[in-house]
């Protein structure tokens, strides 16, 4: 049986000792389950509480002296609770005025009380009228679950004070030297604009800072983010200024970003700035990468003077890049497809190890992960097996590939063309298998379509010493040497660092995820997780790709 509650005083009432009393005197008589609960019942802290209470009320109700106190206080609280429930609290608003003139505009009073809250709406002067109105509404903020205030009302008085002719600080500053509850008066707006949130979904281009930007209406209102964040735009009404929440962040206020028309103005602007400054002129990568353009090296995110193994097309230079405004892209939830894998595509400088982590994760398991075979027009050599290296194929043929688009990369070395094709991959995810590719950054202009969906992992190399010290441990070959027979110079070490910084500028925000590698195994493990996660979870991609 349940533990035994006793009265305050170690005894039970003396009404339910004798109940219990009986009760066991019917066991025999009645069923043990209505029983067992009468029990308990009886026995419990709560029953034997209340009867406490009616004993000593009782009892106090014989004092003449108490009873009226009693009966006056209980009578206090049932009329609060009244009155809470019909909502007749204090400030009472005028009433209406028996005779309304037909003609004039109906004039709304909302009182709120005065918070820590911001209101969460901002005003301005309208263009034509000169007068003052409700700008925006912040979802979620005070104004907007008060439900009394909309975009476009006219503000006529805050306080009393009439606002005719005053400048929106004007009423700023008697908002703040109000205290507790603030009056307005204002006509409401006639459009009911809707203040249903959108569903829109952005990864952002760039990082935020509101309190950096001396543009924005309201600093307190603003939404600091970071490059890559998910934003969910639950109002676009205003073409300069959205409203965003971060995706996932339990607030429900929402704070105001630059539209993605703004955000363009201010970066064309800059561009020209810069260009005009000349510390950012065309073809120059001046201010991220020092290496001096020199003979062509394509592989080199600046073309820099280095050979390479294979040398990729890149005809179209990083200044296509540069053109690309990078603001917001649209983004949805992908979900993974039983037997559908997405390629994975491990960018990065050149020597970071995008091959060692490739060949890894396809020796994990590989008829699982494949890497596609490479085309070359090269003649096969003994030893070698055609589709197994590489596919050998004509000159002309490649070259009419190449032309037609076929190809996610390609490049010529020692007068052969190489490259991998973008039916190779398609084959690979078709068989049911996860295509895991290491293309030059470029290649992610072909690459990065809703047809491939790729999931783009960005290998970064770690700062200067430990990537010195962690390839000189574990006798890393230079990929920038011809026969792979010496080590990193200090010279290619501090090139991958500033190529790394070059990649991430133009193309970090095509990246699903990073990782730095710096210890190999620790790098690996965390590719491996991606890889399932990649296959098992739904994950933010672009919009297009979802429909
Ligand atoms: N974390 C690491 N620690 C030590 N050595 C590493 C690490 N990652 C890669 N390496 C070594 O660095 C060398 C270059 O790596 P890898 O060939 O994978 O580079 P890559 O990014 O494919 O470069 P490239 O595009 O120039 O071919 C290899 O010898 C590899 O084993």
């Amino acid at each position: 049986m349940a533990a035994v509650t006793m009265a305050s005083d170690g005894s039970y009432d003396p009404v339910i000792s004798k109940l219990i009393t009986s009760l066991k005197e019917a066991e025999s008589l009645t069923d043990e389950k209505d029983l067992g609960f009468l029990q308990n019942l009886l026995q419990s802290k709560e029953l034997n509480a209340l009867v406490n209470v009616h004993s000593k009320v009782a009892k106090i109700n014989k004092d003449d002296r108490i009873a009226p106190l009693l009966s006056a206080s209980v009578q206090s609280i049932l009329f609060a609770h009244d009155a809470i429930a019909q909502k007749d609290f204090y400030p009472h608003l005028p009433d209406i005025p028996v005779e309304v003139d037909e003609d004039e505009e109906t004039i709304k009073i909302v009182q709120l009380v005065k918070s820590n809250e911001p209101l969460g709406a901002t005003i301005k002067t309208d263009e034509e009228t000169g007068k003052i109105i409700i700008a925006r509404i912040m979802h979620g903020g005070a104004a907007d679950r008060s439900g009394l205030i909309h975009v476009g009302d006219e503000v006529i008085e805050v306080n009393n004070i009439n606002v005719e002719g005053k400048t929106p600080s004007d009423v700023l500053s008697i908002l703040q030297n109000s205290e507790g509850t603030i009056t307005f008066k204002l006509v409401p707006s006639d459009g009911k604009l809707d203040q249903r949130e959108s569903k829109v979904r952005v990864k952002a281009y760039f990082d935020y800072e509101p309190e950096n930007d001396p543009y924005i209406p309201c600093k307190e209102a603003g939404l600091g983010f970071q490059r890559g964040d998910i934003l969910h735009i639950v109002s676009q009404d205003d073409s300069y200024w959205w409203q965003a929440r971060k995706e996932g962040e339990k607030t429900t206020r929402a704070g105001l970003i630059p539209s993605r028309a703004l955000q363009e103005r201010r970066i064309l602007h800059e561009r020209t700035q810069k260009e005009t400054n000349g510390d950012a002129k065309k073809g120059s990568c001046a201010s991220i990468c020092s290496t001096p353009p020199g003979s062509p090296n394509p592989n080199h995110p600046c073309g820099g003077p280095k050979t390479k193994k294979i040398m990729y097309d890149t005809a179209e230079n990083d200044d296509f890049d540069r053109e690309m405004i990078a603001t917001y892209e649209e983004v949805a939830k992908l979900y993974p497809r039983p037997g559908m894998f997405r390629p994975i595509v491990l960018i990065g400088a050149p020597g970071v190890g995008r091959n060692e982590l490739k060949r890894r994760l396809v020796a994990r398991d590989p008829e699982k992960y494949k890497s596609p075979v490479p085309y070359t027009t090269r003649p096969m050599r003994p030893g070698e097996v055609a589709g197994r290296e590489y596919l050998f194929v004509t000159r002309e043929k490649m070259e009419a590939d190449i032309a037609a688009g076929k190809f996610i990369e390609h490049g010529e070395y020692k007068g052969h063309l190489y490259g991998t094709a973008a039916d190779s991959v398609k084959s690979i995810v078709n068989a049911g298998c996860v295509c895991v590719l290491g293309p030059h950054y470029q290649a992610l202009k072909s690459l990065r379509t809703a047809q491939l969906k790729p999931y783009i992992v960005h290998i970064r190399p770690p700062a200067y010493e430990e990537l010195k010290k962690s390839r000189t441990k574990a006798r890393a070959r230079s990929t920038f040497d011809e026969n792979n027979s010496r080590g990193f110079t200090d010279e290619e070490f501090a090139e991958m660092i500033k190529s790394d910084e070059r990649i991430n500028f133009l193309y970090g925000h095509f990246c699903d995820d990073e990782i730095v590698n710096d210890d190999l195994s620790e790098a690996f493990e965390k590719l491996v997780n991606f890889a399932n996660k990649c296959e098992s979870e739904p994950l933010w991609a672009p919009a297009s790709w979802v429909q």
